[in-house]
């Protein structure tokens, strides 16, 4: 087995009363893409907010057990903290409306209250950019709104906007839901190019994307971690029934 940077022990996450992760024990590999995948409503959203503290400003939001990011427990720290070193991208691609290219990619140091000199910053937006494979097509209109630009190109600018906090982990919620193929398969490549880098989550409903570019994937079902492991394994050899029903398109 790879060495794991995220790890979580008996983790259980409550709308209130309503139990949705019943105790989940995952090991996440260091430096791969894991996919997370199952039916719609098992979890698979709320595992990654809780990855990043996010689940707990839902109302009445609330987490039992211990999530590990090496060895420190991620909900004894600050939460601006765990977010600065695990970046998440959502459904929708979202750069602040307001603000330029530019600022969007150092929104996070912005808003953290972290000073950056001018040469600072300009360095920090062109690796982000390139790191997004986006440094091409908008280094000569770094001054326009981020909104200005296509779906695809708004997404690559949120993942610039995350990497720009050289996280240690990237999580993406589906992050191709609203794209057209040609964009998505240039994010699928980009999270490739980038897991030499930083490890990667990525919940997805497609499994030809899962089969394209995760080396891991989980299935959860109704809230329980049902089975882990390599992609091509859990493809081609599930070993719980439900894990085969999903992928042969029995929960829809
Ligand atoms: N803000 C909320 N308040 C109360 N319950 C919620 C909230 N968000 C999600 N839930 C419930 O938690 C459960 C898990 O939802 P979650 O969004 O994590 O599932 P999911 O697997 O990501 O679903 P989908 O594939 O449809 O996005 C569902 O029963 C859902 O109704």
């Amino acid at each position: 087995m790879e060495s794991s940077i995220l790890v979580t022990e008996n983790l259980k996450a409550y709308y209130g009363d309503h139990l949705v992760l019943k105790g989940v024990n995952l090991e996440v590999p260091r430096l791969k893409i894991t996919a997370i995948m199952g039916p719609s409503g098992c979890g698979k959203t709320t595992l990654l907010r809780c990855f990043n503290r996010l689940h707990e400003l839902s109302p009445e939001g609330r987490i039992e057990g211990r999530i590990w990011l090496g060895d420190t427990d991620i909900l004894s720290l600050d939460p601006i903290m765990v977010r600065r070193r695990i970046g998440m991208v959502f459904q929708r691609p979202n750069p602040f409306p307001t603000m330029s290219i530019y600022d969007n990619v150092i929104a996070g140091y912005k808003l953290n209250g972290m000073k950056l000199s001018r040469i600072e910053a300009d360095e920090i937006v062109e690796q982000a950019l390139r790191s997004a494979a986006l440094w091409d097509e908008v280094k000569d209109i770094l001054h326009r709104k981020g909104t200005f630009l296509s779906g695809g190109q708004q997404q690559r600018l949120c993942i610039a906007r995350a990497l720009a906090m050289k996280p240690e982990v990237l999580l993406l919620d589906e992050p191709t839901s609203a794209l057209d193929p040609k964009a998505t398969a240039r994010i699928e490549e980009l999270l490739v190019s980038l897991k030499e880098r930083v490890t990667i989550m990525i919940v997805t409903h497609n499994i030809g994307q899962a089969g394209r570019i995760a080396d891991y994937t989980a299935f959860l079902y109704l809230g329980e971690l049902v089975e882990f492991g390599p992609t091509e394994r859990l493809f081609t050899a599930p070993r719980d029934r439900r894990t085969e029903e999903y992928l042969s398109g029995k929960f829809g």
